[in-house]
Order: C-alpha cells, then structure tokens, then sequence
C-alpha cells in the first residue's frame, strides 16, 4: 500500500488555527517569515508557534532567499523544517542546509517545460522538493498566490523524484491533484482562506478530508 500523503497547511500565524490543523490531521504546518506576504509572523511569533507545534505535528518555516542571520536566527528556533521559496541556487541551498542543521524544503516554480530541467539540480542537495507554480511577472511574492499550473508538465518529470506539490490547491481540486499527480505531499495556504492570510477553520477540515479521501 502507498504512503498516505503528507498534508501540509501552510501560512498559519495564530494558535487556534494551528491547533484546527493539528486537530484536522495535518502533517505538517508552515509558517511565513516574509515581510512582504500577508502571512508574515515575526521571530518572536515564530518562537511560540513552532514551540506549540513541537511534538504534534512537523513545523516549517518559509523563507525567501535569506542571508546567513536569518537562517541562524530561525534555526535556532528548532523548526522541523525550513523551506526555501526563493530564486537560492543549488550551492546557496547547500550552504544554508549546512549552516541550519534543520531538514530543508525548496520550492522550485513550474510554469513550462523548461522549468522541469531545473528540478534535477536540487534532488540531491535538498531533503524534499516542493513544485508550486511560478508567479506572474511583476508579483510581490513568489508564492501564495493562489495560481496552479498545469500538472500536465509533470508529465516530463523523472519519475524517481518524489516532491510536494503546491499552488492554487483547494478542497475541491486536491482529490483530483492527487489521483492524478501522485504527489508525495499536497501543501496550501490560499485555498483555505477566505481573505488573504485569514484561514478559515472549515476549509482547512474540508482541504484535509478530501486529501485523505482521495489519498
Ligand atoms: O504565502 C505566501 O504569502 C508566500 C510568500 C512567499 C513565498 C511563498 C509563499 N507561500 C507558499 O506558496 C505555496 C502556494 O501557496 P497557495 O496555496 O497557492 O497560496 C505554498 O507552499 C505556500 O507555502
């Protein structure tokens, strides 16, 4: 039998929507260390999110092209993961895996086949790989946004390369990602909203159970 996917909601930034996750049946949560999302929680918000995730469920912490204080000061957190969500290199991606000591998460952006090619640079480097979709030009934010792509161009994907899929994930389209996208794991953070960066404890069961239905 598979494993069953891992689920990850991701830009939680109170206790009562982790504790809704976590009751839920989360995997994994992921908070936003990014100024410029609506997600965004500070260091010392951080300290008591990933202190109260410690041991129920895995805590991850996003962020954007980072220089070595922030990796250090958010390491020192002791998140589970963090996820790098920015145009890092595949050596920057060495560098801050081995200066954090934490497992690290990249997320590469797919919005054509060339896209694709860039995957296999990071396989080796990072502990997990996330493909979300690539941001229009001239977002503010590399993420978060609540746009798809087409699952169509993992067609092209060595079929070896185990990563999670995000991007534009909703509870009603997830079951369908996940029968025909055979992620490792599915992660969202807009499809449970009801306003940027407002989760909505309904959605977050509803995103969940049909994850689980369908996986
Ligand atoms: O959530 C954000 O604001 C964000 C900002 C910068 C980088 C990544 C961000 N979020 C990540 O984007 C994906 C997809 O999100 P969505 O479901 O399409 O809204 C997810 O991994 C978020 O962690």
């Amino acid at each position: 039998m598979a494993d069953p996917v891992i689920i990850k909601i991701c830009g939680i930034k109170t206790y009562d929507l982790l504790d809704a996750a976590i009751a839920a049946g989360a995997d994994m949560v992921g908070f936003m260390h990014f100024q410029r999302s609506p997600r965004h929680v500070s260091i010392e918000e951080l300290a008591g999110l990933i202190s109260a995730a410690r041991g129920q469920v895995q805590s991850c912490v996003v962020l954007v092209n980072p220089d070595n204080s922030c990796v250090a000061e958010v390491a020192a957190l002791g998140p589970d993961w963090i996820q790098l969500h920015g145009p890092e290199t595949p050596h920057r991606v060495e560098a801050i895996r081995a200066e954090a000591g934490v497992e690290i998460m990249k997320a590469l952006p797919i919005g054509s086949a060339e896209d694709i090619a860039q995957v296999a640079g990071f396989v080796d480097i990072a502990d997990r790989i996330l493909l979300d979709a690539k941001p229009p030009k001239g977002a503010d934010r590399p993420g978060g946004l609540g746009e798809s792509f087409d699952w169509s161009l993992l067609k092209a994907l060595d079929p070896a390369i185990a990563f999670m899929l995000s991007g534009g994930l909703t509870p009603d389209n997830v079951a369908e990602a996940i029968t025909s996208v055979r992620p490792l794991g599915v992660d969202v953070s807009s499809g449970v909203e009801t306003a940027p960066g407002v989760k909505d404890r309904k959605l977050i069961e509803a995103f969940i159970r049909n994850a689980r239905a369908a996986g």
